[in-house]
């Protein structure tokens, strides 16, 4: 007999809810108690062609709408979203362990998002090119991409599916999800949402799975062409290559291990603020995350100091209650992978200030933790944490900390401070990545674009880039 506290969540194929026989389930765990509180189905292999064949007629149906009327129709789900911020918040606390705060912030972020890529998508413009032949027009067209087949990660569940499905739709491209397993209650939701603001049921389909079968068999389908992940760099390494056996057009958004130059000229107290804010924010399980920290010698006394002393006021708890600064790591691994990076840190004379430890009793949680001269060797320096986990390092100029900063191969973010315009030039000339944040660790915002380089990521997320990634151009010769 079921416990009947534990709730089921369903795949949705067509806008049919799907949990029947047969099919294999997994438990959903509050990360923060270690309870089993619901239990997902899992796509079987007739599920995910089912789904690819169905979004291939969801997006003959999209497709047709004009801009104007998706656009509106993205509107409403951004005001839906708005209005039950409660309910997506206490799912995201529930499954994902983030505080209710950071859990409001996504679900807000998220509906703003939305509703920015309707609009823009009433301004995906073609050109008319002067032609070099009388009696003839030249025209650049852009074309959907057709059905796209998403994969979103569980660190930000709410955000990324906004971002995929709010992308796809808004370019008319019908759209089929796979979100993180472990945090599905707040995506289904939102996948509702879109269909009850009119969404064609076969344009937006949901399957929860195991994540390999799903991505082979949606890559190699013939009703699918585009692919987009978020996730880490080793899946989307092998998704790239699915992709490419099956020239499949593809956007991924892999990690990051953002380093962080501060030079003797910055306003240090004003960074240690911004900086434990941003290092603590989600538990540090953000690809955009500061992580590595190259602190010029003559302030990095001060500067750690300060951080140390931020950092252990941080109040860490479960999600829900409301004095919580940082709630639990996601998943029982990510506390294993704190442990291990922190003991390989010690071992190559790395120093704990504060932090270090999990935290007795049940649940994943990792104190935020503060590491002082953390070598260039230990894998904690190479290796993205993502976790609540801060190495410093000092520099003696700015040339040693760009070196250090371009040390690995991601290419996410990074982040500067400095107080001179000189130093802003020459790192925004240096350093290697995709986001750069001058005197700010500024999250994403909608209406610019999200691209990481090197092993960090192809293509860009939101912006006019993030839909150009959903169009194809079709050169038009129109002669007579
Ligand atoms: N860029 C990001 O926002 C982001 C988000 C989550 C995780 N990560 C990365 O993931 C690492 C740790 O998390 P993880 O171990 O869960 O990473 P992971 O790459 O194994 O999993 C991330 C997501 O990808 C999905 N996934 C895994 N294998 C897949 C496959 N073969 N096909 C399709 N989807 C697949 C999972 O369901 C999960 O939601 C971190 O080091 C970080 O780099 C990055
Ligand atoms: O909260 S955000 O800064 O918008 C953000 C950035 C990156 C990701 C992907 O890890 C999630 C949320």
């Amino acid at each position: 007999m079921r416990d009947n506290h534990i709730y089921q969540v369903p795949l949705l194929i067509n806008g049919q809810d799907v949990t029947g026989e047969g099919r294999e389930r997994r438990p959903i765990v509050n990360p923060a108690t270690g309870e089993t509180i619901g239990e997902l189905t899992l796509a079987s292999v007739a599920d995910i062609d089912l789904a690819a064949e169905t979004a291939q007629a969801g997006f003959e149906e999209w497709r047709r709408r004009t801009p104007l009327e998706r656009a509106n129709i993205l509107s409403v789900v951004a005001l839906a979203m708005r209005s039950d911020v409660e309910r997506l918040a206490s799912l995201l606390t529930s499954e994902q362990g983030k505080t209710l705060k950071e859990a409001r912030g996504e679900v807000l972020g998220s509906a703003d998002l939305v509703q920015w890529l309707g609009e823009e998508g009433k301004r995906v413009y073609g050109r008319v090119v002067p032609s070099r032949f009388s009696n003839m027009e030249q025209l650049v067209l852009l074309d959907p991409v057709g059905p796209v087949a998403a994969f979103s990660a569980w660190n930000y569940p709410i955000s990324l599916a906004a971002r995929k499905i709010g992308h796809a739709l808004a370019a008319g491209c019908s759209v089929v999800i796979k979100p993180a397993e472990e945090c599905p209650s707040a995506v289904l939701a939102l996948a509702r949402m879109f269909h009850a603001a009119g969404v064609p049921p076969a344009a937006l389909q949901v399957l929860f799975g195991h994540p390999a079968q799903v991505s082979e068999r949606l890559i190699a389908s013939p009703h699918i062409r585009k692919i987009t992940f978020t996730g880490s760099t080793s899946v989307g390494r092998h998704l790239a290559t699915l992709a490419g056996a099956a020239l499949k057009k593809v956007t991924f958004e892999l990690g990051g291990h953002a380093p962080v130059i501060v030079m003797d000229d910055a306003d240090i107290d004003a960074f240690v603020e911004a900086a434990v804010a941003s290092k603590y924010r989600n538990a540090g399980q953000i690809c955009t995350s500061p992580s590595r920290f190259f602190v010029h010698e003559r302030v990095y006394q001060r500067t750690v100091d300060a951080f140390v002393q931020r950092a252990k006021a941080l109040t860490v708890g479960n999600g829900a209650d409301s004095a919580t600064d940082m709630g639990p790591l996601a998943q029982g691994r990510r506390v294993s992978a704190m442990e291990e990076l922190t003991h390989d840190a010690l071992t190559h004379g790395g120093r704990i200030l504060t932090g270090g430890a999990g935290r007795s009793g049940a649940g994943y949680f990792w104190q935020p933790t503060v590491l002082a001269d953390v070598s260039a060797e230990a894998r904690l320096m190479r290796e993205e944490p993502f976790g609540p986990v801060a190495a410093f390092q000092p520099v003696a100029s700015l040339d040693d900390a760009l070196r250090a900063a371009n040390s690995t191969e991601y290419g996410l973010a990074g982040y500067a401070f400095t107080s001179t315009i000189e130093g802003a030039r020459r790192i925004q000339e240096g350093l290697r990545v995709g986001i750069l944040g001058l005197n700010t660790f500024t999250p994403s915002v909608p209406e610019m674009p999200f691209a990481g380089v090197r092993d960090s990521g192809i293509g860009a997320a939101m912006g006019y880039e993030g839909l150009m990634e959903h169009m194809n151009v079709k050169a038009v010769f129109r002669a007579g």
